[in-house]
């Protein structure tokens, strides 16, 4: 009996929950359709999210030039980097469409659903440094993570500067990341502190990107370096008060001087560290591709079965040791695999 109480409870607070939620979408939706209705809207015209405010965004035509927009009322919620339909209007314009992304950088939400938290993005830069010294591990996680949306990643090692009179870090770091390029993610080796970031231009010339990276590998260094006279820690990527609405930005596109965008924010910078389960981890080490559903067992787990593919392909030298070492270990850490 107490169990459909409790169920009959439930369903009340989640049609109240669901209620609430119409009303508040209603509510947003309603400045945009009066504005609609009341013609006084400029013509319809792309453009793009460069920030988003919960239920407003400012969307920028032309680089420099952006407007603070309300959403109609039937649209999905949008992120930055979106591409949309938008009209001009006073004092703020109206979102009426969304274009299609070519790419999603999503995070779980507290049940595990994967949500969009910025759009089109073409590459996500892994900041490693060295010091701290960096783990394979740990790009591995960040790699699986980009596998997982389908976006190219590009190691960033920073500090170089550091490696000048250390040969044996050099040596070590030379060890460990040699094999990526190999794989097909590019590693870039420059230095917030002493320049050369050339390359790192180079590669996001022409794109939208992001940075993301372990606490004290240097990404602000670099933003800072790439973007001058954006200071993020006090550039208040996080929050910002626009005329009485409550706004937290999520993240902030950012067009470099030196040619592409950046989408940043502290939620982007922790992408890769969040939960991910066996399926994901195991498709993201993307040269065990190939060989996977050639095992013996159609439930095999990689571990030590006879007739493994991938243990196979490990022997022959295919895939490296340190990477199914590195597998191994993610799995083992996974708290529901
Ligand atoms: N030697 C050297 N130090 C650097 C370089 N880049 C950044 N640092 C130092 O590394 C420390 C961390 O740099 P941040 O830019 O704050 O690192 P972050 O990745 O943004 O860290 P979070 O904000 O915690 O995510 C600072 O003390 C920087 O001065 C570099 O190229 N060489
Ligand atoms: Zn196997």
């Amino acid at each position: 009996m107490s169990k459909r109480k409790l169920s009959r409870q439930q369903s009340w607070r989640v049609s109240k929950i669901q209620q609430e939620r119409a009303e508040r979408a209603a509510k947003r939706g309603a400045a945009a359709e009066q504005a609609l209705s009341a013609g006084e809207l400029g013509p319809e015209r792309e453009g793009l999210v460069i920030a988003h405010y919960g239920t407003q965004v400012d969307i920028e035509s032309e680089p420099g030039h952006s407007m603070r927009c309300h959403l109609r009322a039937n649209l999905e919620p949008l992120v930055t980097g979106d591409q949309v339909i938008w009209c001009e209007g006073q004092p703020t314009g109206v979102v009426v469409a969304q274009l299609p992304r070519h790419s999603e950088l999503c995070r779980p939400d507290p049940y595990g659903k994967l949500k969009p938290v910025a759009a089109n993005i073409d590459r996500i830069f892994v900041v490693i440094a060295a010091l701290p010294e960096p783990h394979a591990n740990l790009i591995d996680r960040y790699l699986i993570a980009a596998e997982a949306v389908s976006i190219q990643a590009v190691l960033v090692l920073n500090k170089t500067d550091l490696l000048a009179d250390n040969p044996q870090l050099k040596q070590k770091l030379d060890q460990l990341l040699a094999i990526y390029p190999a794989l097909g993610y590019p590693l870039l080796e420059v230095s917030s502190l002493s320049g050369g970031l050339e390359d790192l231009h180079a590669a996001l010339r022409d794109r939208t990107s992001v940075f993301v990276g372990q606490s004290g590998v240097g990404k602000s260094s670099l933003v800072n370096k790439l973007l001058p006279g954006i200071d993020l820690r006090v550039g208040g990527l996080s929050e910002s008060s626009h005329k009485g609405t409550h706004t937290t930005t999520t993240a902030q596109l950012f067009h470099l001087p030196s040619g592409g965008s950046l989408i940043d924010s502290p939620g982007i910078r922790e992408f890769g560290l969040w939960h991910m389960n066996r399926d994901q981890v195991t498709q993201g080490f993307r040269e065990f591709r190939p060989h996977l559903g050639h095992c013996r067992f159609r439930d095999c787990q990689h571990q030590q079965e006879p007739g493994c593919a991938i243990l196979a392909a490990a022997e022959e030298g295919i895939i490296s040791a340190e990477r199914l070492d590195s597998y191994r270990r993610i799995i083992a850490s996974l708290e529901n695999p």
